[in-house]
């Protein structure tokens, strides 16, 4: 439903050029849902601009819905909606009154948007705030508004960009109830960008891990895990020593890590090798306090992939952070489809940069 062959973009900036994508690579199937994981200025809001045709490639070429981004730029619009990063406008509109006239912007007639923005309303439980001002929202109610703002022309693939930055632990589980039961209901692709390693692991099929402007992994957030070299096994003791002899001993290539009370080391799944160690260190005579077994977590899979945490800032973070005044071509982007409803408004302005 998405792919991305060799995708690159840069921009011009007074400092010099900025290389933000640097030869993307992806598939996205029909039915997904994928994540683009990555710390800031990875590259992931402008790859996502590029694949809604809001920006303009540098290079490579990308296909949504079976369309060409730049070649077919209209028909990838009209079957995509796209929710861009937080912000909103503040509009004084009406909740109910914004999503009919977003139907009307997509030609359809009074009565049509009437029973359109009926539907989007009651699917994201608007029912209530209807009547309400959209400045006057939370956070939480606004994502769900812009969500149903950006399908009310029914497209099958959806980008969400950072869906649920700010909001709260609640607010973020209902709206990944909404981002399912889209796929759930009507078969839709959903590509997210995101900074949540729980967004990532908990929403997503598969996870794109996104670094530097290029895709360093992907795969589902199991497998992605699961190859950075196992769950970490804790064992409290007041046998160090004993305890570190027989865990080498039935795990010759464990990493151990040998500390006063305790004793620590990486095994593939740990949880399958309990019992036999648990017996093995009975056998031998060991007293453990306690046991924990933790899973790698994806910022241990980033930490692998790149030797650095998602919260640091990129090793090349002169050329990829440098952020100063936009370059001339990329300031039109932002045009009349700015706002939060980005490409979703039709014929947003695009960048030919
Ligand atoms: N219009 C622009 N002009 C100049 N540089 C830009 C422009 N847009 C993005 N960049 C730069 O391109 C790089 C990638 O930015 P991008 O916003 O795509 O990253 P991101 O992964 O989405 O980051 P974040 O998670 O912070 O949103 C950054 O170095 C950014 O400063």
């Amino acid at each position: 439903m998405i792919s991305a062959r060799g995708l690159t973009r840069s921009f011009r900036t007074r400092t010099g050029p900025v290389q933000a994508v640097r030869g993307m690579e992806f598939e996205v199937g029909a039915g997904e849902i994928v994540g683009f994981l990555g710390p800031n200025g990875a590259g992931k809001t402008t790859t996502v601009r590029m694949l809604s045709t809001l920006l303009a490639p540098s290079g490579g070429t990308a296909e949504v819905a079976g369309f060409d981004i730049v070649a077919d730029r209209d028909r990838v619009r009209a079957h995509i909606g796209m929710v861009s990063q937080a912000g909103g406008t503040g509009s004084d509109h009406r909740v109910g009154d914004e999503l009919r006239t977003q139907a009307r912007l997509y030609g359809m007639t009074r009565a049509r948007a009437e029973e359109r923005a009926g539907s989007l309303i009651e699917e994201f439980q608007l029912t209530d705030l209807q009547k309400r001002h959209v400045r006057t929202l939370s956070g939480g109610q606004r994502r769900r508004l812009d969500i149903a703002m950006g399908l009310v022309h029914r497209p099958r693939v959806l980008f969400l960009d950072e869906p649920t930055a700010g909001l709260d632990p609640q607010a973020r589980a209902d709206l990944w109830d909404h981002v399912r039961g889209l796929r759930e209901r009507q078969g839709m692709t959903l590509l997210l960008t995101t900074h949540y390693l729980e967004e990532a692991d908990l929403l997503c099929d598969r996870v794109l891990v996104i670094d530097g402007g290029r895709v360093v992994a992907a795969d589902t957030p199991e497998a992605l895990k699961s190859a950075v070299g196992g769950d970490l096994v804790v064992l409290t003791t007041d046998q160090p020593g004993d305890t570190a002899r027989t865990v080498s001993r039935m795990f010759p290539d464990a990493d151990l890590d040998t500390r006063p009370g305790s004793v620590q080391f990486h095994l593939r799944n740990a949880q399958s090798h309990l019992p036999e160690l648990l017996r093995g260190l009975d056998l031998a005579g060991v007293r453990l306090a306690s046991v924990a077994v933790t899973r790698p977590s994806l910022d241990d899979v980033f930490l692998g992939l790149t030797g650095r945490s998602l919260g640091e800032a990129p090793a090349d973070g002169g050329a990829q952070a440098a952020d100063p005044a936009p370059d001339s071509a990329a300031a039109p982007d932002d045009g009349p489809a700015g706002g939060q409803h980005g490409a979703d408004r039709p014929e947003p302005a695009l960048e030919v940069g």
